[in-house]
């Protein structure tokens, strides 16, 4: 690819003291953003003008094949604890492993897009291919365009989300709106099913499961963060607390800077696709 001016090929020694993943800023008129290559995962994104959208932990580690603590790292094939084997790694493989930049392209109004791709052949941790396109638009918010393909030769299902770290000055003062009136799986309470009413709060561990969720949320802080998907069902709520953020070691005490409002389909929403066929997502997050 040519050289573009708005795009820096960088590292994360260069960036935060710590190498280990290539990363790619870039720099427009209407935004800064970093992205690693490792998981397509934005790990910045700032808006001119605004408040930095997304938490990156100050002791992320930036290790090839590690999951990296903060921004938006894409969860797939399945979300979560893998259910058929609880010994595979949590939120599926693509997070930890080395994407594709495809292509970038510079729209009339400004906005940067980039897009990645990322083919899976089958393996130990998922038996079977598939194939991901993530188109990232950075202009005066945040999107997403996901396409997953199943390339296998028969149906698979899948269970996805980006998992979106918010930057918010303290969590306990942090509410979620959208989601009242909504069910919800309580992971805390071995996965009780239960009725939101009123704002999701974060007083404590939070970790929950909204399936058939509506389209947008706002995240009420001083600088409202408002997410918007489309063919997104469900919408998970995290935020550990203090007695379980003290026993991982790359969130400790600043716990209190992130809440997590996550985008995908996941449990009763999950993707089922035959042979060759291909779904569709999008998120917006802007604040
Ligand atoms: O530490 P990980 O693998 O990035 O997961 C973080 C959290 O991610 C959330 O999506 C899950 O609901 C939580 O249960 C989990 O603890």
């Amino acid at each position: 690819m040519a050289a573009l001016d708005y795009l820096t090929r960088t590292d994360s020694g260069a960036l935060y003291g710590k190498p280990g993943l290539d990363l790619l800023v870039v720099e427009t008129g209407l935004c800064r953003a970093v992205i690693a290559l490792q998981g397509a995962q934005v790990l910045e994104f700032t808006a001119r003008g605004r408040a930095p959208l997304l938490w990156l932990s100050p002791s992320a580690s930036f290790t090839p094949e590690a999951a990296v603590r903060g921004g938006v790292p894409l969860c797939l094939p399945w979300f979560g604890e893998n259910r058929s084997d609880p010994s595979k790694p949590k939120h599926g493989l693509v997070r930890a492993r080395l994407w594709t930049l495809e292509g970038s392209e510079e729209q009339a109004d400004g906005e940067v897009r980039l897009t990645f791709s990322f083919e899976h052949g089958g393996d130990a941790l998922f038996a079977d291919s598939f194939a991901c396109s993530l188109t990232i638009g950075l202009g005066k918010s945040l999107t997403f365009a996901l396409e997953l393909t199943n390339t296998a030769e028969r149906a698979v299902e899948y269970s996805w989300a980006l998992h979106s770290y918010f930057a918010v000055a303290d969590v306990k003062d942090v509410q979620v709106e959208g989601l009242s009136g909504v069910e919800y799986l309580d992971k805390t309470r071995d996965f009780a099913r239960d009725q939101l009413e009123g704002n999701q709060a974060f007083t404590g561990e939070v970790d929950r499961v909204f399936e058939q969720a509506p389209a947008e949320q706002t995240i009420i802080t001083p600088n409202p963060i408002k997410a918007r998907s489309e063919n997104c069902h469900t919408v998970i709520t995290w935020n550990p607390g203090a007695e379980l953020a003290a026993t991982t070691g790359d969130i400790g005490a600043d716990y209190t800077g992130f809440v997590c409002v996550e985008h995908g389909n996941a449990f009763a929403d999950s993707w089922r696709l035959d042979a060759g066929e291909s779904a569709r997502a999008r998120l917006e997050l802007s604040r």
